[in-house]
């Protein structure tokens, strides 16, 4: 059997409030993300995607459980894998007077990797005819995939994008979708966390379903979201709001 990308057992994080208030984020999460291709982690806002996948970086400490990435478990054998893992949790940082081009080269310079990998990633993202645009000039969906083309610039195995659609418009929800099949199809492993259902649907080969800090649910898209486990298992969308349209 191929190693799994990601594994995560009997995961837990309990944030503290300044008020000294619980907050239960993840309760016990066993999470299996395969190698190769686009797994979906899905739920609703404030299910734990967040702190389970910053848990995975070593951004935040674990309460308890156990985590591996390729095999190594984390956070203690992080620096092992760390170079073949390329993540987007927040809004990247870029120079908004230089060119997406440029932003990319002084990257490139700081990790050692040669210059002309960057026309390689502008390309691999779409922006091969924009990269001489300043950052500034760019819409959110290109900042996004100049974001995604910085991560692919070591050539990561595994990708986490958190929400990576999160504010854009149709098009660029398309853009995005497209560069991360791309990756699933190149062989990259690539979890993607959103809380829409349609969404992921559309572009994850495999899911996890996540409610309450738990797995709900998790198998390839046809027998999760279709006619298979979805039936037997209550989505935390069906009691609020927040299911969305597909
Ligand atoms: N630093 C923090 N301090 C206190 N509570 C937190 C903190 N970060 C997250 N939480 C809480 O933990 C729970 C899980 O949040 P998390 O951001 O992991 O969920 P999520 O599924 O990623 O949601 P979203 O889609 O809204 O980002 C929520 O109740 C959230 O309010």
């Amino acid at each position: 059997m191929t190693e799994a990308a990601i594994s995560t057992r009997g995961l837990r994080k309990t944030y503290r409030t300044r008020r000294g208030r619980k907050v239960v984020a993840v309760q016990g999460l066993d999470l299996d993300v395969p190698t190769g291709g686009v797994h979906g982690f899905l739920g609703p806002n404030g299910s734990g995607k967040t702190t389970s996948i910053r848990m995975l970086l070593g951004l935040v400490r674990a309460d308890a459980g156990t985590m591996t990435v390729f095999g190594k478990p984390v956070p203690a054998r992080l620096p092992e894998v760390v170079g073949r893992v390329g993540a987007i949790v927040e809004s990247p940082k870029f120079f908004p007077a230089f060119t997406g081009r440029k932003n990319l080269q002084l990257l490139a310079e700081a990790i050692d990797v040669p210059r002309t990998k960057v026309d390689e990633v502008l390309e691999q993202t779409s922006l091969g005819d924009r990269g001489d645009d300043k950052f500034r000039a760019y819409s959110l969906g290109m900042k996004q995939r100049l974001a995604i083309a910085a991560t692919l610039l070591k050539e990561p195995d595994l990708l986490i994008f958190d929400e990576p659609t999160n504010g854009l418009d149709p098009a660029g929800i398309r853009e995005i979708r497209e560069t991360m099949r791309g990756l699933g199809d190149q062989g990259r492993t690539v979890l993607v966390s959103s809380h829409i259902l349609a969404e992921v649907e559309q572009v994850a080969d495999t899911v996890s379903i996540i409610g309450h800090g738990r797995l709900l649910a998790s198998g390839t898209v046809a027998e999760v979201i279709g006619t298979g486990t979805a039936a037997t298992v209550r989505l935390p969308w069906t009691t609020t709001k927040q299911r969305p349209e597909s």
